[in-house]
């Protein structure tokens, strides 16, 4: 199984999010390339099983440009996209908490609710990101 975690982060947040489901993916022997969105060179995405596409929210919980560019770059719908995030409640509460998750997992027809993290994974957080991505996984396996 091939699969690319695609993301977007300025601050970090993001980042470390995209690294944990990496770290996890290659323990579970996925094969797996990293993307960084607005940076690398576009990718085809066809030649992945898997898509994790990650975001941070930003602006009333808007979806940043950078990620709406790779979006269009892409092209089409892949079937298997499972979107992660980070956001911070500071901004906006609940409502606008990860808004570009949201709006990211819907328009790809997501099968897996879509991973919110409070800024850096780090520390509390971490174990979400593995028990989400163990869930993903054990769908794409199923399906495969
Ligand atoms: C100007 C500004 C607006 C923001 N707006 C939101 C928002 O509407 N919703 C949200 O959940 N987080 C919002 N955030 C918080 C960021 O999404 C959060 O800090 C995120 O972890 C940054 O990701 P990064 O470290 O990967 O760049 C905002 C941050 C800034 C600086």
């Amino acid at each position: 199984m091939r699969s690319l975690v695609a993301y977007l982060s300025y601050s970090g947040n993001t980042k470390e999010v995209a690294e944990i489901i990496t770290d996890q993916l290659q323990t579970d022997n996925v094969t797996v390339d990293m993307h960084r969105i607005g940076i690398d060179y576009p990718i085809d995405a066809s030649e992945y099983d898997q898509i994790f596409l990650g975001t941070f929210t930003w602006d009333m919980g808007r979806t940043p440009d950078e990620v709406k560019d790779f979006v269009q770059e892409v092209g089409y719908k892949p079937e298997h996209v499972a979107v992660f995030g980070t956001g911070d409640t500071q901004f906006g509460g609940d409502t606008l908490f990860c808004r570009a998750v949201d709006k990211l997992s819907a328009f790809y027809h997501s099968q897996w609710p879509g991973l919110k993290i409070e800024q850096s994974p780090r520390g509390s957080q971490e174990h979400v990101v593995e028990k989400w991505v163990e869930g993903v996984l054990h769908d794409v396996k199923i399906l495969a």
